[in-house]
């Protein structure tokens, strides 16, 4: 996605640096931060500077290509492979950058490594592009569908976290079928979940769709259920961080709540991911997937900007008041519609994933 001063991606080489947006400081201000060592990649990965499946894999592709060009030996080489996949363990994409890069970077001599490395970041990187950008053809039919039960009425869609361009390369998962609704010039409204506690939604995906110009409202967490009573919500499309074999889903927590809502009161619930995000290994997620906890601090404070423009955090609990945070949650399968991916739509269920992706059946 376009915006001033940067080219159409989240990440990019310049002049031997990894160059991101810091999505700290988003949507506040917009700076960009330059990586030129194994230990700010991991840092920067850990901290959220970057985040998303898609971008957090693509940052520990390029992770690699800096561990090729510091590391002296194999064995320093695995430990900076492994210093950035326990960096965040539930986004499967990172540890699939890594082993892809492992693998290309063991076929070449120890004199090609660097270059080698080089190539397959940014292979990684055009590919999660290609396929948000597919991921965006493939859901536009499903929002076209509901565009025509509703000729001239607007489309209400409702998204969880950020599942945008600025959590993959370009597009953004979600997102992605929403970009290319509004460019088809199909009316659409978002409803924009806040996502707590660190507000993925009211600071990331309301910035991203208010510079696309996509109609947008952000709402409390506890909201969906509402909406989605009262016929508001025509359609829940959401990111994954890692899907199962079998359709289970873990994405940012909450999602399962939405998922209960959806089910409950017969909303189509779509899960939008690049394949790069299965775990071909694993069949049920409630129990097989890692979830990610991150320090109470960030469920007790929230950051904002003052009235007069100063960023500050603030405590928003009891003094003295633990707090527990869970980043993701596991849908399982048979609350989902349907999975998009690069190669098209199909069943949270494990022939039909399977089918689509040339996978074969037995694990
Ligand atoms: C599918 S990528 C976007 C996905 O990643 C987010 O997690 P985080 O911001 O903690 O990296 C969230 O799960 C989004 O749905």
């Amino acid at each position: 996605m376009l915006v001033s001063g940067v080219p159409h991606r989240t990440i990019w080489l310049h002049e031997e640096a990894v160059r991101i947006i810091d999505q700290r400081r988003l949507p506040w201000t917009f700076e960009l931060l330059d990586l030129r060592t194994v230990a700010e990649v991991a840092e920067a990965i850990r901290d959220m500077a970057v985040r998303g499946a898609g971008l957090i894999g693509a940052t520990a592709g390029y992770g690699m290509w800096l561990a090729a060009r510091e590391a002296q030996t194999q064995e320093e080489l695995q430990s900076f492979a492994e210093l950035l996949v326990a960096t965040r363990p539930t986004a499967v994409n990172l540890s699939w950058a890594v082993k892809r890069q492992r693998a290309a970077i063991a076929k070449v001599g120890f004199e090609q490594r660097v270059e080698t490395a080089r190539q397959e970041a940014e292979a990684i990187a055009d590919e999660d592009a290609a396929a948000c950008a597919a991921i965006g053809r493939h859901g536009l039919k499903i929002i076209e569908e509901i565009a025509a039960r509703k000729p001239g009425q607007v489309i209400n869609i409702l998204t969880h976290c950020n599942a945008g361009w600025l959590a993959f390369v370009d597009h953004g998962s979600a997102t992605a079928p929403i970009y290319a609704a509004h460019a088809a010039g199909i009316p659409m409204h978002v409803w924009v979940d806040e996502t707590r506690p660190r507000n993925q939604g009211a600071r990331l995906t309301a910035w991203e769709l208010a510079q696309q110009g996509v109609p947008h409202t952000v709402i409390a967490d506890n909201t969906g259920g509402h909406l989605m009573q009262h016929g508001l919500v025509d359609l829940v499309l959401t990111g994954a961080d890692r899907v199962t074999r079998s359709g289970d889903v873990a994405n940012k927590i909450g999602t399962y709540l939405k998922a209960l809502a959806a089910w409950d009161n017969g909303v189509p619930f779509y899960v939008a991911l690049p394949s790069s995000t299965f775990d071909w290994t694993l069949r049920d997620g409630v129990s097989g997937i890692p979830i990610e906890q991150r320090g109470g601090e960030e469920v007790t404070e929230m950051e904002g900007m003052t009235t007069e423009g100063r960023v500050e955090n603030l405590r928003i609990v009891a003094p003295g008041s633990e707090a527990a945070n869970y980043a993701f949650d596991v849908t399982p399968a048979r609350l989902i519609t349907g999975l998009v991916t690069e190669q098209g739509t199909c069943a949270a269920e494990e022939s039909a994933i399977c089918q689509l992706h040339g996978q074969a059946l037995s694990l």
